[in-house]
């Protein structure tokens, strides 16, 4: 079929009716679907928002997965029902990303991750972009690639479920940095070499976890990277431009709209850094930041000063 034809329509399930499941209800009305988009405050019940769903598209933010996970489990849906995981964070304690939570909590039903340069708003105003749709049920993916694809939204196909979401999910804790670096006025040069350090330590912690090296290179991965590490639309840039002109954190957080997932996948990181012996410098000073061990300066004192190495 041609991307610019419409899709058969489905029945579309969006839980989280924030900025992002917001916008993805947008994309999925534009193609027709029939649309519930569902938050914890609604009139409607879970169970009521996701009957009939062929698809039910998580938006909620980290901290809300494993609770919608758990109340969707207690719930009785057929099998084939794709469910598509929206969220960039990482559970606190078990380190899990929300695919793992969803596959623990629906082991039988195809999960797919989507995750790539999407700023909400830019999309809510209906410029292009691009998107990746991953899975290892290529047939679940190519239907979520149908159902949401449109003029103005491209979507990919990719067999690296767990590359496209550490990808999305990594970058957010490195867009704290360079929010950082741009609020202290460092450069450009300073940044094209904070985000290319950066990148090398997203690939090292993703192929720590299996993903595939590549995927880093693609939308999901150096595609978000540079969207968040650009855009004053982003909230953890905005935090780390807030952090720089001398916010305490918890009123940078409260000078955002909506959830800076990097803050929280910033801690979970650093407890799998040192579990598993990975260096990750870049989210390691961010995580020094957050908690107010060292200000913006010493952040980059720190980084530059670091012993000598080889590039690789
Ligand atoms: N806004 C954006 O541009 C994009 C955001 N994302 C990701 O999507 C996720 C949501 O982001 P936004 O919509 O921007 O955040 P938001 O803060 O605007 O909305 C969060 C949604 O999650 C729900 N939620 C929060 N805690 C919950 C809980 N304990 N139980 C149930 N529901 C809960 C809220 O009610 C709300 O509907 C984040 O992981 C973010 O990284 C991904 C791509 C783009
Ligand atoms: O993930 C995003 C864009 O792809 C949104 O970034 P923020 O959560 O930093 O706003």
């Amino acid at each position: 079929m041609s991307q610019t034809n419409l899709p058969e329509a489905s029945t579309i399930a969006i839980l989280g009716a924030g900025a992002w499941g917001s916008a993805l209800a947008k994309l999925a009305k534009t193609n027709q679907h029939r649309v519930t988009l569902w938050s914890r405050q609604s009139s409607q019940s879970l169970a009521e928002a996701i009957a009939g769903s062929d698809m039910i598209v998580s938006a909620i933010s980290m901290k809300g997965v494993a609770s919608i996970a758990q109340q969707l489990q207690a719930i009785p849906l057929p099998e084939e029902t794709i469910l598509v995981s929206a969220t960039k964070g990482l559970e606190p304690i078990t380190g899990n990303t929300p695919a793992q939570i969803w596959r623990k909590a629906l082991p039988h039903h195809p999960i797919v991750v989507l995750s790539g340069p999407n700023l909400s708003k830019e999309i809510e105003a209906g410029l292009p972009s691009a998107t990746v749709v991953a899975s290892d049920d290529a047939q679940a993916a190519q239907i979520v690639q149908t159902a949401f694809a449109s003029k103005n939204f491209r979507v990919y196909t990719n067999s690296d479920p767990i590359g496209v979401e550490l990808g999305g999910t990594l970058k957010n804790v490195i867009a704290i940095a360079v929010g950082v670096c741009d609020g202290l006025q460092l450069g450009t040069n300073a940044k094209a070499a904070l985000i290319t350090r950066a990148l090398m330590e997203i690939i090292r912690v993703g192929s720590y976890f299996g993903a595939r090296p590549e995927t880093f290179w693609g939308l999901s991965g150096l595609g978000d990277l540079l969207a968040t590490c650009n855009s004053h639309l982003s909230r953890n840039y905005q935090v780390g431009f807030a952090l720089a002109q001398g916010k305490q954190l918890d009123e940078a957080i409260a000078s955002i709209s909506g959830t800076a997932e990097g803050v929280n996948t910033a801690h979970v990181l650093i407890g799998i850094g040192d579990r598993e012996n990975i260096a990750v410098p870049v989210s390691r000073y961010v995580y020094r930041l957050l908690n107010g061990e060292i200000n913006p300066q010493e952040a980059v004192e720190g980084l530059m000063e670091r012993d000598l190495k080889s590039e690789s």
